[in-house]
């Protein structure tokens, strides 16, 4: 999909919160967007999603949309197996196969013993996993997750990363909010920040170049498929420099150790530190 021009400001005269966005997010992407408080990540997020009009520019190629809200609204009078099948049926699918899918994640996102009771009974926990499942359930072609592990026990946590890796598997872009920076940090195929009203493109957190690893390698090292995928830096001969980022660096010692023939660690500097 395709955002255009696009500018976003609350009311005739508020502040521009979005000015003159262009971006292209492309299927089966993971997108992580990042930014400062009331930067307007979430206003981003909103008009990706297709719930919040831009004020000015457009949005093309967008197909179908579900969104997990970073506040989820559990003030209905309904079960959240209600909630959900009247979702389904929103996304166009049947009452029948809309039940069938609300049990599925109930069972995939353990509230499978809470599906009956009154959304506004619900734990913070347990209307977040409602609100993870409406989203899910439709199949969408995009999906934008604002903090929506947020609140998500860590079991519920990494299921959640499954499920996203699954969709975009199936093709789906998934844009999503975080505040964790190693959030799905192998799978993110570009990050922005948003700045200033304007959105860039930006090296993630968890990627920035953090550990310089020295290490010899023997004749004919094995330095294929190395975790985090480091840049490599011949330093002189038989010694090559892997710039790694701190999220990968345990496991890309603990690979270089363990499992690379012929490769001795010489030395471990921390980036700015001289070396
Ligand atoms: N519905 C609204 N009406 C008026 N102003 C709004 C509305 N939603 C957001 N804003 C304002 O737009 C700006 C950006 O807010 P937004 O929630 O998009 O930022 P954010 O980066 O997601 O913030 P946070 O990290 O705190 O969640 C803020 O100044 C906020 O007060």
């Amino acid at each position: 999909m395709h955002l255009t021009g696009v500018g976003k400001r609350y009311g005739l005269r508020g502040p521009w919160v979005l000015r003159a966005v262009d971006l292209h997010l492309p299927r089966g992407a993971l997108i992580r967007v990042e930014g400062g408080n009331g930067g307007g990540k979430s206003t981003l997020l909103r008009v990706v999603a297709g719930v919040c009009e831009p004020t000015t520019g457009s949005v093309t190629e967008r197909g179908s949309a579900a969104y997990v809200p970073e506040r989820f609204p559990p003030e209905l009078p309904l079960t959240a197996r209600r909630y959900l099948t009247h979702l389904g049926r929103l996304h166009g699918l049947t009452g029948r196969e809309s039940r069938r899918r609300a049990d599925e994640w109930a069972e995939r996102l353990g509230f499978a013993d809470k599906i009956r009771a009154p959304l506004r009974g619900l734990s913070k926990g347990t209307c977040q996993k409602v609100a993870v499942a409406q989203a899910f359930l439709a199949e969408p072609d995009l999906l934008v997750l604002d903090e929506a592990w947020t609140g998500l026990d860590q079991p519920s946590r990494d299921v959640l990363d499954g499920c996203v890796v699954e969709r975009i598997e199936a093709g789906a872009t998934v844009v999503f909010v975080d505040h964790d920076p190693r959030r799905l940090a192998d799978e993110v195929y570009e990050t922005y920040r948003v700045e200033a009203g304007a959105v860039v493109a930006a090296i993630p957190e968890a990627r920035a170049i953090r550990v310089l690893i020295d290490i010899d390698t023997g004749p004919s090292p094995e330095l294929d498929r190395l975790p985090g995928d480091p840049v490599r830096e011949q330093n002189r001969p038989g010694v090559v420099r892997l710039h790694s980022s701190t999220a990968h660096s345990d496991a890309l010692l603990r690979h270089l150790l363990t499992t690379v023939p012929g490769v001795s660690v010489r030395a471990v500097h921390r980036e700015g530190d001289g070396a």
